[in-house]
């Protein structure tokens, strides 16, 4: 007999609208997905990430910035916050602050975020308008463990979307989002179920 293994607990990190949360939350409904979302954290406190959490009785916190006297602080209470929740892969899902030395010592290695990008194009917090700025033809999503830089983690996954000629940020950004959902999913339930391993940055499943 194959003894199933256990389902693996997801803290999801927010800053806005949670399409990506949700699409995890309900991704998790189906027990042969492997995980399960036990917290959903934010920088910032009223947004509708946070809401769509509470909404399905899943706990909640925030840690902003402004609480703390200094972003170690802030980092490390994060960290701690985090902990509690005992996690076995942390989903940066929009979540727009980055994240410090500490936290990454609590829990680097299980922290993924995905970004509307093709990685190492356009990093930081606005890809969607980078890329239609520079004039691409393609863009798309990235998935990556990260790390100290910004977005230059190791590559889980990535999604190409073609640019249209009339797109606006918007339009792109909304294209993305659409692949973005649909990568975020298969590849986190892949990591509940299979693992990771990285290797000289390759990343590949399995353990
Ligand atoms: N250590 C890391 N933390 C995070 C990463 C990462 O690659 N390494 N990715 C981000 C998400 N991200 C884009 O994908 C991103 C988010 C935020 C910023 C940034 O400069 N944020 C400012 C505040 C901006 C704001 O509050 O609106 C900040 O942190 O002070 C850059 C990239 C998740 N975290
Ligand atoms: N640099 C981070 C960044 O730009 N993150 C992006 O914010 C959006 C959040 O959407 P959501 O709140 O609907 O999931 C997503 O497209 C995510 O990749």
């Amino acid at each position: 007999m194959v003894t199933p293994s256990r389902t693996k607990r997801l803290v999801v990190l927010v800053s806005g609208a949670g399409t990506n949360l949700q699409a995890l939350m309900d991704a998790c409904q189906d027990p042969a997905y492997g995980a399960s979302v036990v917290a959903v954290g934010a920088d910032r406190e009223g947004v509708e990430g946070l809401a769509r959490a509470e909404r399905a009785g899943i706990p909640t916190f925030v840690r902003s910035v402004k609480q703390f006297t200094s972003r170690g602080k802030w980092d490390r209470s994060l960290a701690e916050t985090v902990s509690r929740f005992d996690p076995d892969v942390v989903v940066l899902a929009g979540f727009m602050k980055l994240v410090g030395e500490d936290f990454l010592e609590a829990h680097g290695g299980r922290v993924v975020n995905t970004h509307p990008a093709l990685c190492p194009a356009f990093p930081g917090t606005s890809g969607p308008a980078d890329a239609l700025a520079y004039g691409v033809k393609v863009t798309g999503a990235t998935l990556f463990v990260v790390d100290g830089g910004v977005d230059t983690g190791p590559i889980i996954a990535q999604a190409v979307v073609p640019v249209e000629d009339d797109d606006d940020v918007a339009s792109l950004h909304e294209r993305i989002k659409v692949a973005e959902r649909t990568m975020l999913v298969d590849n986190v339930g892949r990591m509940a179920r299979e693992g990771i391993i990285i290797t000289n940055r390759k990343v590949r499943f399995g353990s």
